[in-house]
């Protein structure tokens, strides 16, 4: 199909419009690698379950919702294990790294991985790499292992550390392979599946016998293709606690204001869940829909509208909303990974809706309330603590199956292997023209700040409930295969 060394993307290209986007494998550049029986035939756990090797021709679609006429469209590998593994389990050396922002459940991923090699594998060799990227090289390892992690999952935040910034393609590789590591887990957000990529592309290149395996992690849910992120259920559950708090305080004041602040610096998914669920909420500000203040249609129309009506409210605002308002001339620099720091919205908006009401003579009293690192950092909950098991789970039957170069990800309910290209090349975004949106406005009832023509123009970029559009842009051409059967 490939020559072994080709860095291209794997399509394989089925009847009826079937588009498989494959991962690589480790032998597409080694391709004499033996097999060995997957240990967990003699597991009793699984030895219950029937058909529990996945078909090597098991996939999930990428779109669910299909045109009665229309092809079958792209699919992602189905995960899982595999009938044969191409690691012995004494052969096994892997480590786990945590990169970028905090988000819960990165404890539950680590532990889960980390029970996963030693209890379905017998994997006895697992390193911790300290403090994100730049812990390959800079730092010691943390022996890891069932006993180490037994209790971590109770605990916000990641027992390995974080950072951000110190991605040195050359010296992480160098340590990889210095240290005879041939699995790499690394958890991380979009930035993080980035970095993953070029160390996949240079293990490849070396041609080390080397799984590199990403798990997305991101509190903000800008990662596309998958379902949601781990940790997100548990974040707009906390976001709950300060809206609550927000809306006792506005209440309780003479035309008072509950104003709270939450984390989604480019996707303002959290405040948009936050909304939805609390039910309390007056108005919802994301990054995706641009606003303004003043004049008819404006936040100060409806803020005073509001108040007259109700005597309270509340607004749920996303760091990254409004920034284009504030003064150009208030600094803006990036962080260490190269995100652009963000204005604090928050404070400059609850100040402008003061000073508002303070030229117009009216009663106000605003509360602002800025939970954003306290959502992030408790621990996750139940159906995260779920989730995150059955994520790390899947990344580690890929990778004893010799496929790498992929990020394990839930797709439709059901975990696959998805090529890092997918996973990097766009940020999933809330589509202001779709139903999830409108439902927000019919519950808020607050104005869309959207003249028709906007709607039209944002309508052409953002197609509601795409169809069969998922193979976006793709620097390199393909290397296809057909499937005969
Ligand atoms: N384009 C890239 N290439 C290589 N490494 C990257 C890239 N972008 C980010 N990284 C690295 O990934 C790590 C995490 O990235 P960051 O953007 O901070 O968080 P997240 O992964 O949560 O988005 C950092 O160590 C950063 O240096
Ligand atoms: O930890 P920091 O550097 O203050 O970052 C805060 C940022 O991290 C996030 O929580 C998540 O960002 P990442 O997905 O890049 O980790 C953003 O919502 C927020 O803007
Ligand atoms: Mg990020």
């Amino acid at each position: 199909m490939s020559s072994p060394k080709s860095n291209k993307p794997k399509i394989v290209n089925g009847p009826g419009g079937y588009i498989l986007q494959d991962v690589p494998h480790l032998i597409d550049y080694l391709p004499d690698l033996p097999t060995y029986p997957n240990p967990l035939q003699d597991n009793p756990a699984y030895s219950v379950v029937k058909q529990y090797f996945v078909d090597a021709d098991d996939s999930v679609p990428e779109k669910i919702v299909v045109h009665k006429d229309g092809p079958r469209g792209i699919h992602f590998r189905r995960a899982g294990p595999r009938q044969k593994v191409y690691f012995e389990s004494d052969e096994v050396h892997a480590c786990i790294v945590t990169c970028g922002g905090l988000c819960p459940g990165l404890n539950t991923v680590i532990r889960e991985v980390v029970s996963s090699l030693s209890y379905m594998y017998g994997v006895k060799r697992i390193l911790g790499i300290d403090g994100g990227y730049r812990g390959f090289y800079a730092k010691n390892t943390i022996p890891l292992n069932s006993k180490v992690v037994n209790d971590i999952h109770k605990r916000g935040g990641t027992i390995l550390g974080t950072s951000r910034g110190g991605h040195d393609t050359t010296k992480i590789v160098d340590s990889i392979q210095d240290r005879g590591i041939n699995q790499v887990y690394i958890i991380g957000g979009d930035g993080t599946q980035r970095g993953a990529s070029v160390i996949f592309e240079e293990i490849r290149r070396r041609g080390l016998k080397v799984a590199v395996v990403g798990i997305p992690k991101t509190i903000d849910n800008d990662i596309p293709v998958i379902d949601k992120s781990f940790g997100f259920d548990t974040a707009v559950e906390e976001a709950q606690r300060a809206i609550n708090a927000a809306h006792v305080e506005a209440e309780s004041n003479e035309n008072g204001i509950g104003f709270v602040k939450l984390m989604g610096r480019y996707s303002g998914f959290i405040a948009m869940y936050a909304t939805l669920a609390s039910r309390d909420v007056d108005c919802c500000l994301i990054p995706e829909s641009p606003f303004y203040l003043e004049g008819e249609g404006g936040l100060f129309e409806f803020v005073e509208k509001r108040l007259k009506e109700n005597g309270h409210m509340v607004i749920v605002l996303a760091e990254g909303a409004g920034q284009e308002l504030m003064s150009k001339s208030m600094e803006s620099n990036t962080d260490a990974s190269g995100n652009k720091l963000l204005k604090d919205v928050g404070l400059w908006l609850a100040q402008c809706i003061k000073d508002h009401f303070k030229k117009n003579k009216m009663v106000m009293n605003l509360k602002y309330i800025d939970p954003t690192y306290m959502i992030r950092a408790v621990p996750s909950n139940a159906s995260d603590n779920v989730y995150c098991t059955l994520l790390a789970q899947s990344a580690v039957h890929g990778a004893m199956a010799g496929y790498t170069g992929y990020t394990s990800g839930l797709v439709h309910g059901r975990q696959t292997y998805i090529p890092f290209y997918r996973i990097t090349e766009k940020q999933n975004n809330v589509v202001i023209t779709d139903r999830m949106w409108a439902r927000l406005l019919s519950s808020t009832n607050q104005p869309s700040f959207l003249g028709p023509k906007d709607v039209t123009e944002e309508k052409k970029e953002m197609p509601e409930t795409p169809l069969l559009d998922g193979d976006g842009p793709v620097d390199i051409p393909p290397v296809t295969k057909e499937i005969t059967k």
